[in-house]
C-alpha cells in the first residue's frame, strides 16, 4: 500500500513539474500526455462538483449558474496520517497554505479570472491544487467544464464548440481515464458524457460510469439497468451517487452528514440494499484510486523512457547552445545555515530526479545537495520522500547529512553537484 501511495505521489511531482514548464498537452508527444489522469466528465448541473466535493469531503469549488468552471482544475488529493490538519496548496502560490476551503473557492475563482479575465471564456491552461488531508484517498482527478448547448450572455458562440473539444482533447488520449457523469433523473441515453466516452473509448476500458441524483428520479422508476451493467455496459462496474441536494447546500449540510446519508440510503433502499457495498461516494474514491495505481503501475516504463528521450533532446539542446553557470561563489558573503547533504539515487529515482530538478546536469548516482535550512529543505525532502518505490525501480533514495554550511544570502537556495565533480 506504501508502494502505491508513492507512485501516485510520484506521478503527482511530475504532473506538477510539466504545468511548470509550461506543457499541458497539445502538440507533438508530451510528457503531461503520458501520465495517467482522471478526468471529471457531464453535463451542466450534472453533479460533478457535487461528486468532486464528496470525494474530497469538503466544500471547495466555485458554484454559481452558467459555466463556472472555464479552466480545468487538476486537483490531487494526498492522504496524511490521522489527526494531521487538513490544507490545500496551489501551484500558483507555492508558499500558501489554506486552511478555509471558502478561500480556496475564491482563489479558484480569482485565478480563473486572471487568466479568462472577467469574460465568461475558457482556457485550457490548468489550474493546479492539492489537498493534504486524512480524509481523502490519494487520487489525482481533473475537473472540466460542464459540457453545454447553449452559449449564454455575454459568451461567444462558439462557446459550446470551445468546450466539447477542451473535455475531448483530455478524454481522446489514450491514458485518460473517464468519469462520466449521468444525472439518473434523465434518460441515460442522452448523457452528454456517455455519449462522448462511447465515441474516444468504444470498447468501455477507460471509462468509469457514475449515476447521480438517484434520490430524486421520478417515482416508479429506478437505476437498476444501469447500476447493473444491463443498459449501458461498461468494462469497469457503474457506481450509484446520492449528493447534497440544492436545499440540503441550502442548509449547509456538511459533506461528512451529507456521506453518512448517501450510506444510509444506500443501506436501507428497497432498490440498491443489494449493491450496497458499491455504491456511493467513498466506495467510488477507492475504486479510482486502485485503478489509477494499477495503471500508473503498467505505464511506468513507457513514462520513464519518455523523460529519457526528453533528457536527452535537452541535453543535446544544451551541448549546442552551452550551459549556463550556476554560482559564482566567490562574490557571495556566507550568511544562511545551510545542510550539505549525499544524496544516493536508485536508477529509477535517478531519472526522475533529472527531469524534475532545476539542474539538468548529467546526473550521476551520488549527489552532493546544498540546501537552506527551513521551507526549502522541508520541501527537498518531500521531493525526495519516494522512499517506498519498488524494488525493481531501485528501492530507495537515501539522504546522509554530512555537515553544516554558510550559504551566501544571493545564493540559490539549494545547490547540487555530482559526487564525481566535487
Ligand atoms: N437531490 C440531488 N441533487 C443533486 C445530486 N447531485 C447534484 N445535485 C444538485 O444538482 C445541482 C447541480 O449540481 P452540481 O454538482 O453543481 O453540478 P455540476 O455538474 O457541477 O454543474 P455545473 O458546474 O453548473 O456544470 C445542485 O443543486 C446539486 O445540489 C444528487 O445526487 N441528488
Amino acid at each position: 500500500m506504501a508502494t502505491m501511495k508513492s507512485l501516485i505521489g510520484l506521478i503527482n511531482k511530475i504532473q506538477r513539474a510539466c504545468t511548470v514548464l509550461g506543457d499541458h498537452g497539445g502538440e507533438g508527444m508530451s510528457l503531461w500526455e503520458a501520465l495517467p489522469t482522471v478526468a471529471v466528465v457531464g453535463g451542466q448541473s450534472s453533479g460533478k462538483s457535487s461528486v468532486l466535493e464528496s470525494v474530497v469531503g469538503r466544500d471547495f469549488l466555485p458554484r454559481g449558474s452558467g459555466i463556472v468552471t472555464r479552466r480545468p482544475l487538476v486537483l490531487q488529493l494526498h492522504k496524511t496520517e490521522d489527526g494531521t490538519t487538513e490544507y490545500a496548496e496551489f501551484l500558483h502560490a507555492p508558499r500558501k497554505k489554506f486552511t478555509d476551503f471558502a478561500a480556496v473557492r475564491k482563489e479558484i475563482e480569482d485565478e480563473t479570472d486572471r487568466m479568462t479575465g472577467k469574460s465568461k471564456a475558457i482556457s485550457n491552461i490548468p489550474i493546479q491544487l492539492s489537498i493534504y488531508s486524512p480524509n481523502v484517498v490519494n487520487l489525482t482527478l481533473i475537473d472540466l467544464p460542464g459540457l453545454t448547448k447553449v452559449a449564454v450572455e455575454g459568451q461567444p458562440e462558439s462557446i459550446v464548440a470551445d468546450i466539447e473539444n477542451m473535455v475531448r482533447s483530455y478524454v481522446e488520449k489514450p491514458n485518460c481515464i473517464i468519469l462520466a457523469i449521468s444525472p439518473a433523473n434523465q434518460d441515460i441515453a442522452t448523457s452528454d458524457a456517455i455519449k462522448l466516452a462511447k465515441e474516444v473509448d468504444p470498447t468501455g476500458e477507460r471509462t468509469f460510469g457514475v449515476a447521480t441524483k438517484l434520490d430524486i428520479m421520478d417515482k416508479g422508476t429506478d437505476c437498476l439497468d444501469v447500476l447493473e451493467g444491463r443498459a449501458y455496459r461498461l468494462q469497469h462496474p457503474w457506481v450509484g451517487i446520492v449528493n447534497r441536494s440544492q436545499a440540503d447546500i441550502n442548509k449547509r449540510v456538511d459533506m461528512i452528514a451529507a456521506r453518512r446519508k448517501e450510506r444510509e440510503y444506500f443501506e436501507t433502499s428497497p432498490e440498491y440494499g443489494h449493491l450496497a457495498s458499491r455504491m456511493g461516494s467513498e466506495y467510488l474514491a477507492k475504486l479510482l484510486s486502485q485503478h489509477l495505481e494499477t495503471v500508473i503501475r503498467q505505464k511506468i516504463p513507457s513514462i520513464v523512457a519518455l523523460i529519457n528521450k526528453s533528457i536527452d533532446e535537452i541535453n543535446a539542446e544544451l551541448d549546442r547552445i552551452g550551459r549556463p553557470i550556476a554560482v559564482d561563489s566567490g562574490s557571495y558573503y556566507p550568511e544562511r545555515l545551510a545542510k550539505c547533504y549525499i544524496l544516493h539515487m536508485p536508477g529509477f529515482f535517478l531519472t526522475v530526479w533529472r527531469f524534475v530538478c532545476r539542474f539538468l546536469d548529467k546526473a550521476t548516482k551520488e549527489k552532493i545537495v546544498i540546501v537552506t535550512e527551513g521551507e526549502e529543505e522541508r520541501k527537498f525532502k518531500e521531493e525526495i520522500g519516494l522512499d517506498a518505490l519498488p524494488e525493481e525501480y531501485g528501492g530507495r533514495a537515501k539522504l546522509t547529512l554530512i555537515q553544516d554550511v554558510l550559504l551566501p544570502q544571493t545564493a540559490p537556495q539549494m545547490l547540487t553537484t555530482n559526487n564525481d565533480n566535487v
